[in-house]
């Protein structure tokens, strides 16, 4: 279990080390315009399981659509905090 701004600290770790197998790596590295389709992919994936499918899949869905929000934040140079402001 973690937080968003957890998330966000082991993202921002992953981008520093780069370990090998990584997926926040390979996220980063196929760059904004990649990461801004996966966005769309996950919000859609996000609408179907809210229409059809149970708690448990719409939740998953909704934690890889956070993980690829954050790594656009991290390609762009956000913080949480920037983001934060405006809620
Ligand atoms: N929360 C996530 C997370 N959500 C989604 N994903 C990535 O998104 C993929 C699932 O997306 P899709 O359904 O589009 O599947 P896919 O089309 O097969 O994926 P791709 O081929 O496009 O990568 C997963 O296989 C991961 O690559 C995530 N990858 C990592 N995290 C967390 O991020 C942290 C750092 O992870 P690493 O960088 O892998 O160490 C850890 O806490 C992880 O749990």
């Amino acid at each position: 279990m973690k937080t968003f701004d957890e998330l966000f600290a082991e993202l921002q770790e992953r981008a520093r080390a780069r370990p090998a197998g990584s997926s926040t790596v390979a996220a980063l590295d196929a760059g904004v315009h990649a990461q801004g389709k996966k966005v769309l992919e996950e919000a859609g994936e996000v609408w179907i399981a809210a229409e059809h499918e149970s708690d448990e899949q719409l939740a998953e869905e909704i934690s890889q659509l956070l993980f690829r929000v954050q790594v656009i934040m991290l390609e762009r140079g956000l913080s949480p905090q920037d983001v934060y402001r405006y809620l």
